[in-house]
């Protein structure tokens, strides 16, 4: 797609909520591992996870290496609440999850979020190159984590999830 100027009304709102969705499934994430011989990291997955959309980027013809940049910031952020929960449920057992929710069902949850993602981070090429993006960037996370009563743990994830977006390529 030719790169235009940034239309006037160009918003972040769906990448951020989109990457907000995916702090939320990260809930899901923890459960599944808890008590298991899972790992919070898993690099082969995540090795998996930047292939898959930095080809899904490919097909759309937007740019693979912002893409996985962005990404790798998605899945730092994913750890960042699965970390925070496993510290609280280290401290009071009494809040660990009582049922184990499968992990292959919620990753393929997971591929469906990072394709809507992928789609967003390419609508959103134009905006991302221009000096405004970091002032759209911040309106959109303040109004998702508004919208979507983040708590402390999701807020600080969510943080974690969006600093390479507004960032440009080395020339
Ligand atoms: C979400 C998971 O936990 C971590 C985060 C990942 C991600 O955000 O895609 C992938 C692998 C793990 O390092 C998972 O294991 O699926």
């Amino acid at each position: 797609a030719p790169a235009g100027p940034a239309p006037a009304h160009a918003s972040l709102r769906p990448l951020v909520d989109l990457a907000a969705e995916r702090v939320l499934v990260a809930d899901e994430v923890a459960a599944a591992k808890w008590g298991t011989d899972s790992p919070i990291d898993d690099p082969a997955r995540e090795r998996e996870v930047l292939d898959a959309v930095a080809r899904q980027a490919e097909e759309l013809g937007a740019d693979p290496e912002a893409t996985a940049r962005i990404f790798r910031d998605q899945i730092e952020a994913s750890k960042v609440v699965q970390r925070g929960l496993y510290r609280r449920w280290d401290a009071d057992p009494s809040q660990a999850p009582t049922e184990r929710p499968d992990l292959g069902r919620i990753r393929l949850e997971i591929n469906r979020i990072n394709g809507e993602l992928v789609r967003a981070i390419a609508d959103s090429a134009a905006v991302r190159e221009t000096p405004s993006c970091a002032g759209r960037l911040t309106a959109g996370a303040a109004a998702v984590i508004h919208g979507r009563h983040l708590d402390a743990l999701h807020t600080v994830a969510l943080g974690r999830s969006l600093p390479s977006v507004c960032e440009r390529a080395e020339p």
